[in-house]
């Protein structure tokens, strides 16, 4: 299946996470600087659990945008033996503060600690991980809210690349409820026809070869190869997987056989610098929304 934008013998386009993500974290620090204008300083509060090393740099690179962008920003550490009403007493108090108009917890959280019941203890209106049942809820019905960040800046990297959605057929790999489900409904809610592959699809390189637009969120190296990519389609690769190397150094690849896809796409994103710098950003832009939505909306 061909779409409109034909291969050339460079091969596919390549969408650049790094510089949109830059443009939207920009314009988030002008609306930050509005609202603090209005006398408004908005608020966001992060909280890592353990010491996972990914989570910790994660939360390091939260921190430090939000910072850069205007937020006041706390990041509230505890340590892997925190126990679940410890957790979610912390939840409760920032839920009380008028002061933090975004919570986010990092996930994964460590073993033994429930991370839907402390979802489920979040304020909706200040979920700016879109994780919340009642903002998951107005996400599927296609009603303003808070939206998970990587699949809201999947969408943000599809319109500012000037790709169509609407009347595309559409394919997700992985149906998590961080990406694989939320991405699903956001190109549905773009009239995209949306098709979820998981591990239980017969034979999901058939259903990928249909995409006219294929997101690629299963936390599997490579697993995506040319043959499954239609020639012209989009590539949007979530997947961030840490494979070894012969020298010892390691590598990040995503989902996508990334030089297969390039031969084969009219689009595609790269790992490291394509779907990831966009949750950070779409994080930002999530917290500035809360802060304009709690505090009385006139422009941010
Ligand atoms: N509460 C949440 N937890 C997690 C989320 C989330 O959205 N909310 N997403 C992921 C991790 N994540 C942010 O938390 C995240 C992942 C990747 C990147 C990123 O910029 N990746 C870089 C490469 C970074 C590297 O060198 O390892 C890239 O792809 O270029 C940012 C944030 C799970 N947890």
């Amino acid at each position: 299946m061909v779409t409109e934008h034909a291969m050339d013998t460079e091969g596919a386009r390549i969408i650049d996470g790094k510089s949109i993500a830059a443009a939207v974290r920009g314009e988030v620090a002008q609306r930050v600087a509005e609202l603090v204008a209005r006398g408004i300083q908005p608020g966001l509060d992060v909280v890592l659990v353990g010491d996972d090393p990914a989570s910790q740099v994660y939360v390091r690179n939260k921190d430090r945008a939000a910072t850069r962008a205007g937020f006041r920003v706390r990041t509230h550490r505890l340590s892997a033996v925190t126990s679940q009403a410890e957790l979610e007493a912390l939840v409760d108090r920032l839920n009380a503060d008028d002061e933090v108009d975004g919570i986010l917890v990092q996930l994964p959280l460590p073993r033994g600690l429930d991370s839907d019941a402390v979802v489920r203890r979040l304020d909706p209106a200040k979920d700016v991980d879109g994780l919340h049942p009642f903002n998951v809820a107005r996400l599927w019905m296609d009603r303003p809210g808070l939206v998970p960040c990587t699949p809201a800046g999947c969408i943000e990297m599809l319109d500012r690349s000037g790709i169509e959605i609407a009347g595309k057929r559409a394919v997700v790999l992985g149906r998590s409820l961080l990406v694989g489900k939320p991405i699903a409904a956001l190109l549905l809610a773009r009239n995209a026809t949306v098709t979820i592959c998981h591990s239980r699809t017969p034979d999901p390189a058939a259903v990928c070869r249909e995409a006219q637009i294929l997101v690629a969120a299963v936390g599997r190296p490579e697993l995506v190869r040319g043959d499954w990519i239609a020639p012209g389609a989009t590539v949007l690769d979530v997947g961030i997987n840490r494979v070894e190397t012969a020298d010892g150094a390691g590598r990040l690849v995503g989902d996508v056989h990334f030089e297969e896809a390039h031969a084969r796409a009219g689009w595609v994103t790269p790992v490291p610098g394509g779907v990831g710098p966009m949750t950070i950003a779409m994080l930002l832009s999530n917290t500035a929304t809360a802060a304009a939505n709690r505090r009385g909306r006139t422009s941010a």
